[in-house]
């Protein structure tokens, strides 16, 4: 079976949402604009959008949430709710089924209210068109009765916001995509940002931390805030075990050494990725699908997880002839670049 370590709860460094963190992470999401860490530009963006709305008494316009997973894509809706003082109700693309459990959603929607879908990507295509007609009018075609005395009936819908979210905002089509306002894209986070958001956390459960521990942490974290969360709870585990209990540079450098977490957050997965282009296609340019059957990884996740992280800190070149291995991967590897490489490069 091909691995999707989307899926992997046991992936230390993945962006994905274990089960056990729910409660965890419920209690570190910051709930205003305010003390939300990072993204100026889309918190920019979202700040006008929201005082407009309030200052005309309507619901905010729909927003579409995109980027890589754990940077913050749940937070900012459920902040879209606090903010604007409505009601939050959550699902998802994959959890919406048949037309009735979206038609059941939309006609008890309350006014104004944020109505949040993660994964739209993922949304079945005749629910996703169901859609149009509720964003654009508030308005709902029901279909009572079956064959040729099936009639249409066009209910009225509340006014709401609808907030979705996205890894892949490519895969969305243009009429569901001109259905939405604000476009707010999320981008990886600084080091800096995300030591805040570790000295954040630390103090919200009450851990003691000094500022290197936290850029220790922060600097292993791939831009994600959902991963330096999962890493300080790791780091305090042995700190508590190992150490005094406070976490400084020296405890969380000897905790994520143990937990194999490198200096660049990389774990096994990343460096076999690296190594495969580096090694047994001489550094690239290789196919995507050749470097998802020669991992056994699921393309999908190539894309998702992986390679953004991975072209964002200058190891990976995505071009049009396929992967290819840089400069700086050949550096962190210790591994001479080949003439040939060395020349795509320079
Ligand atoms: N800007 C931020 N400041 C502080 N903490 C943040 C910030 N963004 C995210 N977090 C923390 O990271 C965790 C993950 O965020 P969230 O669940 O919103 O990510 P997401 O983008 O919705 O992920 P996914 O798409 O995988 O569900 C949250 O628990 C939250 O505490």
């Amino acid at each position: 079976m091909v691995h999707n370590p989307k899926d992997d709860p046991e992936r230390l460094v993945s962006a994905a949402r274990a089960g056990e963190e729910d409660g965890f992470e419920l209690k570190l999401r910051p709930r205003w604009l305010r003390e939300f860490i990072g993204q100026s530009k889309a918190k920019e963006q979202l700040a006008i959008a929201l005082e407009a709305a309030k200052s005309r008494g309507e619901a905010l316009d729909h927003v579409l949430l995109f980027g890589p997973p754990g940077l913050g894509k749940t937070t900012l809706a459920t902040i879209i709710a606090n903010e604007m003082d409505v009601g939050f109700q959550q699902t998802s693309g994959p959890a919406l089924q048949i037309q009735g459990d979206l038609t059941a959603i939309l006609t008890n929607v309350r006014e104004k209210q944020v109505l949040f879908l993660d994964e739209i990507h993922r949304l079945q295509p005749v629910l996703e068109e169901k859609l149009y007609t509720a964003l654009e009018d508030y308005k709902l075609d029901i279909i009572i009765g079956q064959g040729p005395a099936a009639r249409t009936h066009v209910m009225e819908i509340r006014p709401f916001t609808f907030v979705a979210a996205t890894t892949r905002p490519g895969l969305l089509s243009s009429p569901l995509r001109s259905r939405f306002g604000i476009l707010l894209r999320l981008e990886f986070y600084t080091e800096d940002e995300l030591r805040i958001i570790v000295e954040r956390s630390a103090e919200v459960l009450g851990i003691p931390i000094d500022a290197d521990g936290a850029a220790e942490i922060a600097l292993r974290s791939r831009g994600t805030p959902r991963i330096a969360n999962r890493l300080l709870r790791r780091v305090r585990d042995y700190a508590q075990v190992r150490g005094t209990g406070a976490i400084d540079r020296a405890t969380a450098h000897a905790a994520l050494t143990m937990l194999e977490v490198d200096a660049h957050g990389f774990d096994d997965i990343d460096r076999r990725l690296m190594m495969t282009i580096i090694q047994k296609y001489d550094g690239g340019p290789v196919g995507i699908g050749t470097l998802a059957a020669t991992l056994a990884e699921d393309v999908d996740a190539l894309e998702e997880v992986y390679e953004p992280f991975l072209i964002q800190i200058g190891f990976l070149d995505r071009t049009p002839r396929g992967r290819v291995a840089t400069r700086l991967a050949y550096e962190h590897f210790g591994i001479g670049m080949p003439n040939k490489q060395s020349q795509l490069f320079s």
